[in-house]
């Protein structure tokens, strides 16, 4: 089976890192997750998270070191999800594909529905407390 190429953004403002819900309606609707999406052929991981952003949360980030990469088999695809620690620059957070975000410290991210590729990025985080 082809492995899906996702990469996300930890994207702080402060000591709070943004968690996004899924909307219902998409696959894993209703997890949370680190705002991103798939990086398209000839597309670089850094360019493909600033077009996901710019495209899903009207948003503007510094894009700083990868963090972790993660490859997780779920039902009927495998993602490699690939993780950039980013910094908040601007946003009007327009939602098309989530219907809440919210900004959490590090040690509660465990206690929101994570997606599951993405409970090792925050045991991690946790882990690390700041990377
Ligand atoms: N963006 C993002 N996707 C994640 C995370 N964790 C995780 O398992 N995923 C999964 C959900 C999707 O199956 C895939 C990313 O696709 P996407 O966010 O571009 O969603 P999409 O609209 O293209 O997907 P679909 O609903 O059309 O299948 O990776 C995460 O932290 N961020």
């Amino acid at each position: 089976m082809d492995t899906v190429r996702v990469v996300c953004g930890i994207i702080f403002k402060e000591d709070k890192i943004l968690l996004c819900r899924r909307k219902a309606e998409k696959s894993l609707g209703g997890y949370w997750e680190f705002p991103g999406g798939k990086v398209e052929p000839d597309e670089s991981e850094g360019d493909a998270l600033k077009r996901e952003l710019r495209e899903e949360l009207s948003m503007q980030v510094e894009i700083n070191n990868h963090f972790k990469t993660i490859t997780h088999q779920y039902e009927n695809v495998q993602i490699e999800l690939i993780a950039y620690g980013c910094k908040f620059i601007q946003a009007d957070f327009v939602l098309i594909d989530h219907n809440e975000i919210q900004w959490v410290k590090n040690t509660d991210l465990l206690s929101f529905n994570l997606a599951p590729a993405d409970v090792p990025i925050a045991k991690t985080l946790i882990a690390k407390r700041k990377y």
